[in-house]
């Protein structure tokens, strides 16, 4: 799959797909149907960037981006975090507190890498990407 892209002047870009598969609802009478808990397979993109490689010759581990995100949301129900306690769970604010998450944890990294977008679909026929205004 071919994702919408961000262009960028760092050396390395990595992209790391991942699933996982989540309830929600919207609780809001405007949102219809979705009022009512449902589930998805949420497919996301996560491109991460970076000008070092560190000593595995990593950006970043593919292992640790799909750790860090199946292990937050993964047959979990997404209202019940601490994240969607004042905003509903939709696709936009699912991404980004996918892109939370991530920047967390490059954080514990040492070798000054970013991530630039992640793109997630909630459905065959949505999908949203959320981008930070700067890295
Ligand atoms: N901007 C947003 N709009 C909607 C969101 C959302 O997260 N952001 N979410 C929903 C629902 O939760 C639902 O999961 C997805 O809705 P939708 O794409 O309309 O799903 P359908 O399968 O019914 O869409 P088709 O057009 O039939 O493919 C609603 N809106
Ligand atoms: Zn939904």
């Amino acid at each position: 799959m071919i994702y919408p892209v961000r262009t960028h002047d760092f050396l390395f870009e990595l992209n790391k797909d991942l699933h996982f598969s989540a309830a929600h609802f919207i609780d809001d009478a405007r949102a219809g149907k979705c009022r009512n808990v449902h589930g998805h397979n949420y497919v996301a993109n996560i491109t991460i960037v970076g000008d070092t490689l560190d000593e595995m010759g990593f950006l970043v581990n593919f292992s640790a981006l799909k750790k860090v995100v199946t292990e937050a949301f993964d047959h979990t129900l997404l209202n019940d975090h601490a994240k969607f306690q004042d905003v509903p769970p939709t696709t936009e604010t699912v991404a980004c507190a996918i892109y939370e998450l991530i920047a967390d944890y490059l954080k514990s990294e040492s070798n000054s890498v970013h991530c630039l977008q992640v793109f997630l679909r909630e459905t065959a026929t949505s999908y949203a990407v959320y981008r930070p205004k700067e890295i």
